[in-house]
């Protein structure tokens, strides 16, 4: 059970794709919640099927919906968790905020714009959005950020260059994931730190100040990220790498778990914020 008032009333939205199956399939078996949402597109071909056969699970009685349920006057907490697509993220949002619903969003590939109307959402609803719901990922950022500051000034300079694979059918490169370690690697090198995308043709000698971004897409990949920590003479190479989609539907769960439970009000926490991995 969430709290007191009951299990948490879970809407996945994206519920059709890759990861929406995957909450389903993890949320139905999580007493702390009861789904009573599957949110898709309107052209899913999933529209009007059971959420939990559509995940490879028992029937849940919740069918694949493009409208979002009607809680009525149920008093209990509610959630709704997305793994959705940048393009379906707002309508998601004015959901959410109509209804006060806590939210966890975890599409990748968000314009500014997209970040900026989550942030304003954020005054009236409590959200977690985090490019990764790994906990193996999120230590890793923090370990990253440790190993960037004890060898950024190292003899001879260092070079920071970020792989990342993917399955074939991922629409977004580089990864959110390989973002957000670029950038808390670049608040650790300093402000002139440059983002490099690929390289090709005649570049020159490498910069000190370039982070280099890598994004690889073979078959059913489910998400490996390796940061090369170049010197001369030596490297360190950190990797992480997903065996299967259910770190990140756990994780997404567990962000939903921790703002009914924290009673937390209005406000962007991150998966740090979720997994006490915070700096304030
Ligand atoms: N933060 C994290 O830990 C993770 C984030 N992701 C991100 O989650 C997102 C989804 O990934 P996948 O499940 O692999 O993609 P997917 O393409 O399999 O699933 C997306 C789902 O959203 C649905 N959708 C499209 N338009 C919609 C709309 N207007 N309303 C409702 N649903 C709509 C699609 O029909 C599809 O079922 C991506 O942005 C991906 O990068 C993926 C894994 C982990
Ligand atoms: O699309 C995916 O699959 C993933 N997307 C996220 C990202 O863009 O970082 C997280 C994870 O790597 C899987």
């Amino acid at each position: 059970m969430a709290d007191s008032t009951g299990p948490i009333s879970l809407t996945v939205h994206g519920a059709a794709g890759r990861m929406g199956r995957r909450v389903v399939a993890l949320g139905m078996t999580d007493s702390s919640f009861h789904l009573v949402g599957a949110i898709d597109h309107a052209q899913s071909d999933h529209l009007g099927k059971d959420a939990g056969s559509v995940a490879g699970e028992a029937p849940s009685g919740v069918e694949i919906s493009s409208t979002w349920p009607t809680l009525g006057d149920q008093t209990g907490p509610q959630a709704v968790v997305d793994f959705s697509l940048p393009e379906a993220l707002d309508d998601c949002l004015a959901h959410c905020v109509k209804v006060g619903s806590p939210l966890v969003v975890a599409t990748t590939g968000l314009t500014d714009e997209q970040k900026q109307r989550l942030s304003d959402a954020a005054a009236s609803i409590p959200i977690v959005w985090a490019p990764s719901m790994s906990l193996a990922v999120n230590l890793s950022m923090k370990i990253a950020e440790q190993i960037t500051a004890a060898l950024k000034d190292v003899s001879g300079g260092l070079d920071v260059e970020i792989l990342e694979r993917h399955h074939r059918f991922k629409a977004d490169a580089p990864s959110g994931t390989a973002l957000k370690f670029g950038e808390l690697i670049a608040g650790q090198l300093g402000e002139s730190t440059t983002h490099v995308h690929g390289r090709e043709g005649h570049t020159g000698a490498r910069t000190r100040e370039e982070i280099g971004y890598h994004a690889i897409r073979v078959g059913d990949n489910p998400g490996e990220h390796t940061i090369v920590f170049g010197m001369l003479g030596e490297k360190i190479e950190l990797n992480v790498a997903a065996s299967n989609r259910d770190c990140y539907a756990s994780g997404a769960l567990a962000a939903a778990k921790w703002l009914i439970q924290e009673n937390k009000g209005p406000g962007l926490y991150s998966m740090f914020d979720v997994l006490g991995m915070s700096d304030n």
